[in-house]
């Protein structure tokens, strides 16, 4: 694949980006009991950038992923060493509250996964659980708020009793995403959120994630090089547990500095 093809995230508005550190990995490893998945990560994540994963199937996109909010303590087997901080607090600190780190640092996942209630139940179920919704006008308040902002809710204002789960596929991950934002979350984890939907969900998928950075930082697992270069203004690639490189888009493709993401990115492998 030559980089003619491609069509880059810079080429549309620029990032308003602070400069400031969002999250911070450093020397994370991995243990899924006795085997090292991840060997030793660094990689900062600036505020309001999106900042893809790729490489090839099991190098580790997702377990990283997971290291990112503490998904990965919910699989038993499964251990984390090293430090990750957000704002550079560190988010591993026996003191810290997962269930308020989960709604700060959000996450959608491959295969939507509405709850079973309603459209309007969906959102409104974080603030609630996080105490941020006091009266019916706060419920609606945000119900409306996170819809717009997921582009929803022209489709479905007039249906928000009918159950998630009777949503189209793609209408289902704008939910998702609607719920996450609800939450009013810093970061959006986001572990390749199109590869169950067709390519216009897909290509309204990407132009929510153009109009949600700026307000967040996001980070997102994808399989697909070109949705990569669409929507990222940096991009890791990921080599059997290694951050072989993490750099501008454009220059990971254009320029890659190690034989892997070259090898990777034209295609020789993966
Ligand atoms: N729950 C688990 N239990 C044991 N090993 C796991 C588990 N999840 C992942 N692994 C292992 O960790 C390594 C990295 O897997 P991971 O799913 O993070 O890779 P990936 O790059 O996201 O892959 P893919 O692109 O195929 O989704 C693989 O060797 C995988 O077998």
């Amino acid at each position: 694949m030559g980089a003619m093809q491609m069509t880059f995230s810079d080429e549309k508005k620029p990032t308003p980006t602070s400069g400031k550190v969002k999250m911070a990995a450093r020397d994370v490893k991995v243990f899924y009991g006795d085997n090292e998945a991840i060997h030793g990560v660094n990689m900062d994540i600036m505020e309001n950038e999106v900042v893809a994963f790729i490489g090839p199937s099991g190098c580790g996109k997702s377990t990283f992923l997971r290291c990112l909010n503490r998904m990965n303590d919910t699989i038993d087997i499964c251990r984390v060493t090293g430090k990750v901080t957000l704002d550079e607090r560190d988010i591993y600190d026996k003191s810290l509250d997962v269930v308020q780190l989960r709604a700060q640092v959000g996450m959608v996942f491959q295969k939507p996964n509405p709850f079973p209630k309603s459209i309007y139940e969906n959102i409104v179920y974080g603030p609630k659980l996080h105490g941020l919704v006091n009266s019916k006008s706060d419920m609606d308040e945000i119900v409306e708020s996170s819809l717009q902002r997921a582009g929803l809710w022209k489709e479905v204002k007039d249906r928000l009793d009918s159950p998630g789960t009777g949503l189209s596929g793609g209408q289902q991950q704008r939910l998702c995403i609607a719920r996450a934002i609800a939450v009013s979350p810093e970061v959006i984890l986001m572990d390749e959120p199109c590869s169950a939907l067709d390519p216009i969900a897909t290509s309204i998928i990407e132009e929510l994630i153009d109009e949600l950075k700026g307000s967040y930082t996001i980070a997102i697992v994808t399989h697909n090089m070109q949705q990569a270069a669409r929507v990222s203004d940096k991009t890791a690639f990921f080599h059997m547990g290694d951050l072989v490189e993490i750099s501008e888009t454009r220059e990971i493709f254009t320029n890659p500095k190690d034989r892997r993401t070259e090898d990777y990115i034209t295609g020789r492998f993966g």
